[in-house]
């Protein structure tokens, strides 16, 4: 699939190497560059994923450096550049720390590969899409926030444990934005068709959505660090989608504009990927209580955007 393309990764920690493990594996791409600024690290890293690519019969080129000149003529930079949450923590402290990374890389980004479609993965999600689009002045359909997929890919898991059948036949729909006010919609959910409000109880949906909300929370709180197969697996789609121009449909962070009846703010809904990167948004009915929640949503990614301005994060005009 897509064997003359390039993938650059910024960030070869636990999700950043872990995407470069699925691409390789895969054979999504045909090459991809690691950026870290511990460079030996993923520099080991790379050569130990393309020593596990032989037996697979993958020829994906593998290597890293700290040096942004390798990423010139990406087809796609996805940035997972930054600190991870630790317990007890929220993704909204990270917003300082990497907010200014993200500034820093996107400058890079500009000069090595401007054509590049970006996808952002460090947190707070929202806010950090929200810098990558202002930071380098893209057309917002150039640059794509990756939660809703992993979001959506985890409250389908707790349907399916709850059900205990449908493993694997579980579609599920969460927008708004990659924090505790996120908006999961079981009216949008289905188990191979059939509706989930037909399968559980309003109290075991209930029970779903609470979860879904925390699902990144509750693995922060095992392992001290946050998670990384399914954050990996969710932006492996996203590529894949942008790359094969499926025009596949995907819940994704994107600049809004009018869309919801939002304007100049980042939050999830449901895009179609291709080779444009967002090449359509879709705008779903939601009734009173869907907008309701979804407008908390978008509040509580202006109060971030907020912070940024107050704290002269982006030039005045
Ligand atoms: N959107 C989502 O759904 C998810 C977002 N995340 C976020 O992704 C980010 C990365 O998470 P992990 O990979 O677990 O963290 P990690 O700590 O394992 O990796 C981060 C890497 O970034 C590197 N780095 C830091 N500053 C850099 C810079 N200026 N230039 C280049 N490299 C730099 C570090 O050296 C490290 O290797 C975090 O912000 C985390 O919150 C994680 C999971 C899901
Ligand atoms: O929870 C975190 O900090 C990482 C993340 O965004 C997720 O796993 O959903």
């Amino acid at each position: 699939m897509s064997q003359g393309k390039k993938v650059s990764i910024i960030g070869a920690g636990n999700v950043g190497a872990t995407i470069c493990y699925w691409l390789a594996m895969r054979k999504s791409c045909r090459e991809i560059v690691m950026i870290d600024l511990v460079e030996g690290v993923a520099i080991g890293k790379a050569l130990d994923i393309s020593q596990a690519t032989s037996p697979e019969g993958s020829h994906t080129l593998i290597s890293a450096s700290s040096d942004y000149q390798h990423i010139s003529n990406s087809d796609i930079v996805v940035i997972t550049a930054g600190s991870p949450r630790k317990p007890g923590m929220s993704r909204d402290d990270l917003l300082m720390i990497n907010a200014k990374i993200t500034k820093g890389i996107i400058e890079q980004v500009k000069i090595y590969s401007p054509d590049a479609i970006v996808i952002t993965v460090s947190n707070p999600l929202d806010a950090i899409t929200y810098v990558a689009i202002k930071a380098g002045n893209y057309p917002r359909g150039r640059v794509i926030g990756m939660a809703g997929i992993l979001d959506s890919s985890r409250m389908e898991t707790f349907i399916s444990r709850k059900l205990g059948f449908g493993y694997g036949q579980v579609t599920a729909s969460v927008m708004g934005g990659h924090g505790d006010d996120m908006v999961p919609l079981p009216r949008y959910s289905s188990v191979n068709g059939v509706a989930l409000t037909d399968l559980l109880s309003d109290l075991e949906i209930d029970e779903i959505i609470d979860k879904t909300r925390h699902g990144g929370a509750e693995i922060v709180g095992y392992m001290g660090t946050s998670a990384y197969y399914a954050p990996a697996n969710s932006t492996v789609k996203m590529i894949e989608a942008i790359l094969s121009d499926s025009r596949a449909v995907f819940p994704c962070a994107v600049l809004l504009d009018g869309e919801y009846g939002y304007h100049d703010t980042v939050n999830g809904v449901p895009v179609v990927l291709g080779s444009n990167g967002v090449e359509e948004i879709v705008e779903l009915p939601l009734n009173l209580n869907e907008q309701h929640q979804f407008a908390k949503s978008v509040n509580s990614v202006n109060v971030l955007l907020e912070t940024l301005r107050k704290n002269e994060f982006f030039p005045v005009k």
